[in-house]
């Protein structure tokens, strides 16, 4: 028995086990209630070590591994006045319900997320037009299943639906053909257009998006009047639901809902569950809800892994016999190998997950590469840097690292290639805005040729090393006129949303000299920002208005997310870290478009890929 709470507690953030904040937490429930039980302080302040971790709870067996001396932790916890069960005392900060323990406001998210998509998925039936629109849209020709085909028509049978899949399988085409055919079916007899609103939750991934959906909705095989009715305009989700200064609430919610009738979010594997909540809650009970992205790559920073959730029986599939003969007469696909009627929740009829890559064929390295790492092949993800050439293997020390940043390898470029284009396109003196605008847009084009990716910001490995090396490279080389302060070339990520300016957090801007307008020269930054027709404008910032920035020859893979580069290169720290996880390597192998390098040991890809995450949530549960 531990009598005394604040000994342990000084002493698990002495030794590094807890952080400053756990121990405010399990300080703050004594002010609560000051006859707390010292065990309640003590798994109070592990349980916000975990939230800290990613997770939105914290199993009971946790605990009893981390202090088996506390005893059984379901009776201390029940017998506590700061603990309660789901229907018990809505003041008590912790909740407790099968066998995990939760702070109130994460459990309330979670069975607020739960019981929206419940609710959801009951909403709207299968259209009588279904089959013969989809027959339109998607040609019989296709592969077998025509898995596109069947995460559309699933998606249009309810109110939720979830596709997930990677690089270049299709989700954009897919989503685009889905509201083609919502827009017609809905404007068919003269019925009115439904309102269609695009959202990803990072300015970069809501950029991309726009980009690809501008150019799939002018293929798409519809009358002019359905395609016109189609957005090309993709936000924040920060700004679709109206941020507050100062505040976490949005100015959109259950009781001024948003005026959309179908909301369609890509890269949601970045949203955390306090984001779902507040979009679930912000969305009319009627409107339909999609969800794009990848499973695999890495969750949100912030706790939560709704997608992974939501996702983590898509490649069984568990559809039910009824989906199946529903999808076979609708969509004339065969889903029975992925049909299991013993074991087919309601939320696994509304998943789809596509599983054939377009982008990366048999021939791509980045593509076998990726596979092996989701299945967590080591063997088979070292064996690809043999019989691939788009994959290579460099050699990790710094030195090798900031050289191979600088100079590229074979065809796939470095940072020099973006310099030079900077020099060799320069406008000449005079030239017009339209002129500057457009060589700061092929900067910026340039600059996405190449990115060190880094598993994390600090220590000899991290962001801010490499940033420094490699900018000692290019002064060394005369690529750049200076390493600190502002110079033509400096690559910045804003790393806070600046409404003012438009710009949002991981924008990534490039500076350039450009005229001063007064017959003079200045130093600006070039970002790409969307205009309000959703097309794509170069903004030129005067760097001393850019609060919070950061150099970015390197990058975290996590801010990565939502980017994609010609050539992408990933830096692993030479020693086994809990950050190096298979969802890392993933994702950084998949941000790479044509080439990819890695800069690590094959022993530490081997640690990596048999790492694979599992952030602790009661979300599944409550869904099956
Ligand atoms: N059914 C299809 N028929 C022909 N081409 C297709 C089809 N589906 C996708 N493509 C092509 O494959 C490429 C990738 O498709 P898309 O952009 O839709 O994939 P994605 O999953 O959204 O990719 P990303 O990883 O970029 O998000 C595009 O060039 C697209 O035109």
């Amino acid at each position: 028995m531990i009598a005394d709470s604040a000994v342990w507690l000084d002493q698990a953030l002495a030794e590094g086990r807890i952080a400053a904040v756990d121990r405010a937490f399990a300080r703050f429930l004594r002010e609560l209630d000051p006859g707390v039980d010292p065990r309640v302080q003590i798994a109070a302040a592990w349980l916000s070590h975990e939230l800290g971790e990613g997770h939105i709870c914290m199993p009971l067996e946790t605990l009893r591994e981390r202090e088996p001396d506390l005893g059984d932790p379901i009776s201390f916890l029940s017998a506590s006045k700061v603990v309660a069960d789901p229907s018990g005392d809505p003041a008590a900060p912790l909740v407790m319900e099968h066998g995990m323990l939760y702070m109130r406001r994460f459990w309330r998210d979670e069975a607020r997320v739960a019981q929206a998509i419940q609710e959801r998925m009951g909403v709207h039936e299968a259209d009588a037009g279904l089959g013969a629109e989809l027959a339109r849209l998607f040609p019989a020709d296709a592969l077998h299943p025509d898995w596109q085909k069947i995460a559309c028509a699933l998606a249009a049978r309810s109110g939720f639906a979830v596709i997930t899949g990677g690089p270049g399988t299709g989700k954009t085409t897919t989503v685009v053909r889905l509201l083609g055919l919502l827009q017609t079916l809905a404007l068919r007899d003269g019925g009115s257009r439904l309102r269609i609103r695009l959202a990803a939750p990072t300015g970069k991934a809501a950029a991309r998006l726009n980009a690809s959906i501008a150019a799939q909705v002018a293929q798409l095989q519809v009358d002019p009047s359905v395609k016109q009715a189609i957005p090309a305009e993709v936000t924040t989700l920060h700004r679709l639901l109206g941020t507050r200064p100062d505040s976490r609430a949005f100015r959109h919610n259950a009781e001024n809902p948003l005026h959309l009738d179908v909301l369609v979010i890509d890269e949601a594997s970045m949203i955390d569950l306090e984001m779902m909540a507040a979009t679930l809650e912000a969305l009319p009970p009627d409107a339909r809800l999609v969800l794009l992205g990848d499973k695999d790559q890495l969750s949100s920073v912030e706790a939560g892994a709704v997608l992974g959730d939501l996702c983590a029986r898509a490649d069984a599939g568990h559809y039910a016999p009824s989906t199946r003969d529903w999808v076979q007469a609708v969509c004339g696909e065969d889903v029975t190998p992925w049909t299991n009627g013993d074991d087919a929740a309601a939320l696994d009829q509304h998943v789809a997950m596509l599983r054939f890559s377009r982008r990366f064929g048999s021939d791509s390295g980045i593509g076998a590469l990726a596979a092996a790492i989701n299945e967590g092949d080591a063997t088979r993800a070292r064996s690809a840097f043999d019989m691939f050439d788009d994959v290579v293997l460099g050699t990790p020390t710094p030195t090798a690292i900031a050289k191979l940043a600088i100079e590229g390898r074979d065809d796939a470029p470095g940072y020099r290639h973006y310099l030079d284009w900077i020099e060799r396109e320069r406008p000449p003196v005079g030239a017009d805005d339209a002129a500057v605008a457009a060589w700061g847009r092929g900067a910026l084009r340039a600059y996405a040729g190449f990115q060190l990716l880094c598993a994390t910001r600090l220590g000899d490995h991290g962001v801010l090393a490499q940033n420094a090396r490699i900018a000692q490279g290019l002064l060394d080389r005369g690529l750049i006129e200076a390493t600190g302060g502002w110079y033509e070339g400096r690559p910045v990520m804003l790393t806070r949303n600046d409404y003012a300016l438009g710009l949002m957090n991981g924008d990534v801007g490039v500076t350039l000299w450009v005229p001063d307008g007064q017959g003079g020269m200045a130093l600006r930054v070039a970002f790409a920002v969307m205009d309000e027709h959703g097309g794509e404008r170069i903004r030129f910032v005067v760097p001393s208005r850019l609060a919070a920035i950061e150099t970015v020859y390197a990058m975290t893979v996590h801010k990565a997310q939502g980017s994609e580069f010609e050539h992408t290169a990933l830096a692993l720290p030479p020693d086994a870290s809990p950050v190096l996880t298979r969802e890392l390597v993933y994702t950084g192998v998949t941000r790479a478009r044509r080439w990819f390098t890695l800069l690590a040991g094959t022993d530490i890809l081997g640690y990596a890929v048999q790492r694979k995450t599992k952030r602790a949530s009661g979300l599944l549960r409550r869904l099956l």
